[in-house]
């Protein structure tokens, strides 16, 4: 009997269908097959072998079973009916050795099967993501971390079964069908002609339940969407949900979410429920038919009791075969929206990219910065973050950039790493236009140091050593030293080995700061960009941060953003940003501020 509806099966159907949790509507309308193997195909190159190894292993098998079966047929009459036990031994024996080859088969087909499959996912997931990775802030400023994610997964996923175990699936159902139909034939052509009159019938049940199904598993899938998202963002705020005493209301929400995912799923369950019956039916149909139009046959010596049996066998066989391919006919323009989803990413063009005639620096950069009347605008914005601003820092230069909230100052940093292009206007770095320079070269001399210090889930080891994978633990013992946390480093208990938790929670605020600190003391570019270096720490926390700042800002070019004047270095050249809507009007000035570092 076949049930398309299984729980595995539903999942199987639901990863097919591909919907933003945002919008609460399916995505664009599926792309058509042709287009998604003509997109996707080319990743099975080196795979091709493995997939039609599984397409021939796989008819081995079935083929293993079409004879299996006649000798079940062989047996019912020469032994069964005739009585003659003699008879018995030789076909038993081929039996239980055709049974073994076809479970060899069968287990190498899904085998190699699996493994082009795995491989064809990881080389898509690897280029999908490698392509992320060169995409600009822009693209991820505007979606949802989330759904990025069911990219790289679920759809991905669907793609595969479509392209890859997908088409071996149809080619193997096709010729399964082909075989048991023919040997269906072969033994009754009439017989065969009267029960494939219902096949028709079986492929009717299937698109009618497949239809409700596939509206059900979208909903599923939609839910489960929404109900990831009340989860990640729930518990990455998790302070901020105790802080307010909104434990509650997070955990109602939740239920909210997961009680549509339960009446989706219920729906789904009621749909495989009764599937499973209404296909008996039809079978039971088949077989009363076979048995009664069998027995005429029978009666007028056209066939035997072994050969009716082979042939109800063989049907057994065929009618789920033909159920599948109702079934891959159904999903497989569903299967397409995933491929729709990884098209768009695929597709998506960084913001900026290297000019042709792009060079990387001859040497390390001197680090003499120039913005040339730079005016710049966020795509979809019509306020400008920055308007004809024009400034200089000369080589070992500290300029502090200060100004109020939103007058552009983190986007400066944003347009010297070449997150983004000025609209007009341009930077200069010792007197290249950068955008003149490879960026990989340009952003290997300048090191950012976050608002935020962003680090990673590894060990202190790995976050200090991260932008030079290469140095030698002397030398990030030493860039600890720099920064003020080697004493903090020795208390920990598998000191540089100790892992620091998800973005450095188990760090203070002060700590993950100096960590950030060693590692861009470790990177030793000759420009430095600190971004807002004391956000989030206290007065005192702040004002000892800036003994290895100033450390780490000796000898290189240094532009310091910040709204917090008491803790800048002395003598440090002030550039104040106001508003872009009043033309970036910068007042320069050099001052001594109040809390200088000793
Ligand atoms: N990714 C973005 N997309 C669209 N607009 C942005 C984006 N980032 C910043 N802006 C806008 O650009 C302007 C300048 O932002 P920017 O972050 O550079 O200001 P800022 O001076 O660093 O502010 P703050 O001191 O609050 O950090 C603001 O109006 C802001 O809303």
């Amino acid at each position: 009997m076949v049930v398309i509806g299984s729980s595995r099966e539903s999942r199987w159907i639901s990863r097919r269908l591909s919907f933003t949790a945002r919008d609460r509507s399916p995505l664009a309308p599926a792309v058509t097959i042709r287009r998604t193997f003509g997109e996707f195909w080319p990743y099975t190159r080196g795979l091709r072998k493995l997939f039609a190894a599984g397409v021939v292993l796989a008819i081995m098998a079935a083929l293993c079973e079409v004879a299996t079966i006649a000798l079940f047929g062989y047996i019912t009459d020469a032994v069964l009916s005739a009585g003659d036990l003699g008879a018995f031994w030789r076909p038993a024996l081929a039996w239980l050795g055709l049974a073994v080859v076809a479970g060899l088969f069968s287990f190498a087909g899904s085998y190699v099967t699996a493994l082009g499959a795995e491989r064809f996912l990881l080389k898509l997931r690897d280029a999908v993501f490698a392509h992320l990775e060169t995409l600009t802030p822009d693209f991820f400023d505007n979606r949802k971390l989330g759904d990025l994610m069911a990219r790289l997964t679920d759809d991905i996923q669907a793609i595969e079964e479509l392209v890859g175990s997908g088409l071996v699936k149809v080619v193997t159902t096709l010729a399964s069908v082909i075989f048991f139909a023919g040997a269906a034939f072969y033994i009754r052509w009439d017989l065969a002609l009267v029960t494939m009159a219902l096949v028709p019938a079986f492929l009717l049940v299937s698109k009618l339940f497949a239809g409700r199904f596939r509206t059900a598993a979208a909903r599923e899938r939609l839910s489960n969407g929404a109900m990831n998202s009340v989860i990640e963002e729930s518990l990455s705020n998790q302070s901020l949900v105790q802080a307010y005493n909104r434990q509650r209301s997070e955990s109602r929400h939740l239920h909210r979410e997961g009680r549509t995912w339960l009446k989706a799923n219920m729906t789904q369950a009621w749909l495989s429920g009764a599937y499973g019956p209404a296909v008996q039916v039809l079978e039971t149909i088949c077989l009363i038919v076979i048995i009664g139009f069998g027995a005429w046959e029978i009666a007028s010596g056209r066939l035997t009791i072994g050969g009716l049996l082979a042939f109800a066998a063989y049907l057994a066989y065929l009618y789920p075969s033909v159920q599948s391919l109702g079934e891959i006919a159904l999903t497989v323009s569903e299967a397409a929206a995933g491929s729709d989803r990884v098209m768009e990413v695929l597709r998506a063009r960084p913001a900026v990219a290297d000019r042709a005639t792009a060079v990387p620096l001859a040497a390390r950069s001197r680090g003499y910065i120039e913005f040339a009347h730079v005016s710049f605008t966020y795509p979809k914005r019509r306020q400008p973050a920055l308007l004809n601003l024009s400034f200089t820092v000369s080589p070992g230069e500290l300029v502090v950039v200060t100004g109020p909230s939103g007058a552009g100052k983190s986007t400066l940093a944003k347009l010297l790493l070449r997150f983004y292009d000025p609209l007009t206007g341009g930077i200069l770095l010792d007197g290249t236009d950068i955008r003149d320079i490879t960026m990989a070269s340009l952003r290997d001399n300048i090191t950012l140091l976050h608002q935020e210090s962003l680090l990673f889930s590894g060990t202190v080891r790995d976050n200090i050593a991260y932008g030079r994978p290469e140095a030698t633990l002397d030398e990030v013992v030493q860039a600890a030293e720099l920064a003020g946390v080697h004493d903090f480093v020795n208390t920990l208990p598998q000191r540089y080995d100790t892992p620091i938790g998800q973005r450095g929670r188990l760090m203070s605020g002060g700590q993950r700061q100096r960590l950030a600190i060693a590692r861009a003391i470790l990177r030793d570019a000759p420009v430095l960009v600190l971004d807002e270096p004391m956000t989030g720490l206290d007065e005192s926390t702040a004002a000892r941060i800036m003994e290895p700042l100033a450390r780490l800002m000796e000898g290189r070019t240094t532009i310091m953003i910040t709204h917090d004047l008491r803790h800048v270095p002395a003598m440090a050249r002030t550039i104040t940003l106001e508003p872009a809507r009043r033309a970036n009007r910068i007042t320069l000035k050099h001052r001594t501020p109040r809390n200088a570092p000793a």
